[in-house]
């Protein structure tokens, strides 16, 4: 099979402004009309001073006063709109650009990752080192296409000024293509320090990682007492350095190209300006033309500077829209290689299946999952079992759709998982993890956002809340339901069971799933507590399992919790290597037996 040829970035590029000038139009219609406008006339304003100056001064000359002074009031009013236009121009692009950047590019980035069906790609470095430019840069997406139309508006500045410089001695049009040297080597310079961005980007998210844990809260804390935080401080100093390093260095050539392109630019320039000194002082000129070749000599340096600047932004932001481009391509590439849009069903009779699946984690050796068989019936419990690092996780992530098996299928009565929309498989699932988000808005719509369509039902928040057993958490909050959480925004911390229960309700909000799972949710509450919730969700899953049939997965370490389930798989370094109700999976007296006999003695020694 022949691969297609990926189209080059340039080519892509005017689809891209196109894409962003109509973003902005959508976010801030008014201010990218004034942005346009403002750039429409910045191109005529510093001829017009010039034209008038010289106009001024050869009818002073002439003896023509009313002239020279209806020609003053034109330089004032032409010098008020180009200092105007010099304040205002920046001061509206940056504003639209900021706007585009965050109220339209940054939520695409967003949504474009997420629609990729599960999370697997998200482990890879190539992905990662792009989103982490990406989410650094969206203000330079927004703001590339107005570089364009900024660049574009200087060139034509620069155009007339040299063709009104050119009118004065024809010797002076050969400044034109040496303008273009301090544009060219600038350009060869960013070519260098893009390519040192995409060099430091994995020591640069390294170093980041290291400064969360170290400044974090959580592990933050246990680095300090456990000693750690020293270490891991001066690893992340040395990514640090590694990263800087690189850009430094990039950054100091590219300052060398630039330099050597000003210097043949700049000497150029001066050997005009003598020509046209010496043909003033010739008597060939006019005082006037002298007085417009200062003007436009100094508005030219304004001028060329600009359009270096930028151009070389235009140039830069590639550092930025090339990875952007790179992650539109691979989310387009894995939306169309998965296809997928058969519906779930409504409802299940049959359940779920894993036929021989196996997993492996990217850039891993080790499979975490090797070829798993198993059957959930409709209107099951299904406790997962088994010691740290066995795949309990792994496994209902590959239920959830969350990651695709490497080999084998995942069945949903009796249809292949993979062919299912994965919008609409997750749209029926709910899940409770062990490391649950803590969202810190308030406490009902943490609860809420479990159930996008009704975060707003507080029948449906309140029935969720009492299902994770956290009535009294609420109740206890100073304004129930409505408290914010999280200190850093002013609001009540939880302490870790609170969050966790509150994650529960979470979980809890949604109806009617078809899989519903719990994978440790309950790690940070007590046994009789843990035990207490079970029941709960045990009684849930039966009243679910006579309407939709949901197969309910609990994952858990308390052998005792999930006695009360239907099927026990019990998991051992990937593979599954028991099956049975608690009652035969004790008679058996396999793997199962001795690890619940070792847990109840344990218990019964501690009471
Ligand atoms: N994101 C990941 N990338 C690479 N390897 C991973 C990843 N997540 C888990 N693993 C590995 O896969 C194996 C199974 O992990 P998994 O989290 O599924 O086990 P578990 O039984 O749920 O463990 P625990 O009881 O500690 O939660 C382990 O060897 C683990 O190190």
């Amino acid at each position: 099979m022949t691969r297609p040829i990926p189209t080059p970035v340039w080519r892509r590029l005017p689809a891209l402004w196109w894409e962003v000038l109509t973003l902005s139009w959508r976010c801030t219609p008014g201010l990218t009309v004034l942005a346009l406008l403002v750039l429409a006339l910045s191109v005529v304003a510093v001829p017009a001073v010039a034209l008038t100056l010289r106009a001024t001064v050869d009818a002073t000359a002439a003896g023509a006063s009313g002239v020279a002074l209806a020609c003053a009031v034109g330089v004032a009013v032409a010098h008020a709109l180009t200092s105007t236009f010099q304040t205002v121009t920046g001061e509206v692009i940056t504003t639209v650009a900021d706007r585009t950047g965050r109220m339209g590019v940054h939520p695409r980035v967003h949504r474009a990752i997420a629609s990729v069906p599960g999370i697997a790609h998200l482990e890879r470095g190539d992905v990662l080192d792009r989103v982490d430019i990406v989410r650094r840069g969206t203000g330079q997406i927004g703001r590339s296409v107005w570089n364009v139309l900024l660049s574009a508006s200087h060139v034509l500045k620069l155009l007339v000024t040299v063709v009104l410089l050119g009118a004065v001695h024809p010797l002076l049009l050969s400044l034109i293509p040496l303008a273009a040297v301090p544009l060219w080597a600038h350009r060869r310079g960013q070519v260098l320090v893009r390519r040192a961005e995409v060099e430091g980007a994995e020591n640069h998210r390294l170093q980041q990682d290291l400064f969360e844990t170290v400044a974090g809260v959580t592990g933050g804390g246990e680095a300090r007492v456990s000693g750690a935080d020293t270490r891991l401080d001066r690893l992340r100093g040395e990514a640090w350095r590694a990263t800087e390093r690189v850009r430094f260095r990039a950054r100091a050539r590219a300052a060398v190209w630039t330099f050597a392109g000003w210097l043949v630019f700049v000497s150029a320039f001066a050997g005009g300006i003598a020509v046209v000194i010496v043909q003033a002082a010739q008597g060939t000129g006019t005082v006037g033309d002298l007085v417009l070749t200062v003007m436009l000599a100094v508005s030219l340096g304004q001028t060329v500077r600009g359009t270096v600047t930028a151009t070389a932004e235009t140039a830069g932001a590639r550092r930025v829209v090339e990875p952007y481009l790179w992650l539109r391509g691979h989310v387009a590439g894995e939306l169309a290689r998965e296809g997928c849009t058969e519906e779930p069903p409504r409802s299940l009779t049959e359940g779920l299946a894993l036929d021989r699946v196996s997993f492996t984690y990217p850039g891993t050796e080790r499979p975490a999952l090797d070829g798993i068989s198993a059957h959930l019936p409709a209107g099951s419990v299904i406790a997962v079992v088994g010691e740290y690092g066995s795949g309990k996780t792994t496994l209902v992530k590959l239920l959830l759709g969350l990651y695709r098996p490497d080999a084998g299928t995942v069945r949903v009565e009796g249809r292949d998982l993979a062919d299912m929309s994965t919008e609409g498989w997750r749209s029926r699932c709910s899940a409770a993890f062990q490391d649950f988000g803590r969202f810190e808005v308030t406490f009902g719509e943490t609860v809420g956002l479990g159930d996008l369509d009704r975060i707003g039902d507080p029948d449906a928040v309140a029935r969720a809340v009492r299902e994770a057993d956290a009535e009294e958490i609420a109740a206890g909050l100073p304004e129930g339901v409505h408290t914010q959480l999280g200190r850093r925004l002013g609001g009540v911390e939880l302490s870790e069971g609170q969050w966790q229960r509150a994650a529960l309700a979470r979980a809890s909000m949604r109806r009617d799933p078809l899989l519903f799972v719990l994978d440790e949710p309950t790690a940070s509450l007590d046994a009789p507590s843990e035990e207490a919730i079970f029941r709960r969700y045990m009684e849930r899953a039966r009243a679910h399992a006579r309407g939709t049939g949901t197969v309910t997965v609990v994952v858990s370490h308390r052998f005792s919790t999930v006695a009360g389930a239907d099927l026990v798989l019990v998991m051992e370094r990937g593979r599954l290597v028991e099956t049975g109700t608690h009652a035969e999976l004790v008679a058996v007296g396999g793997r199962y037996a001795r690890l619940y006999g070792l847990q109840e003695r344990a218990y019964t020694a501690g009471t």
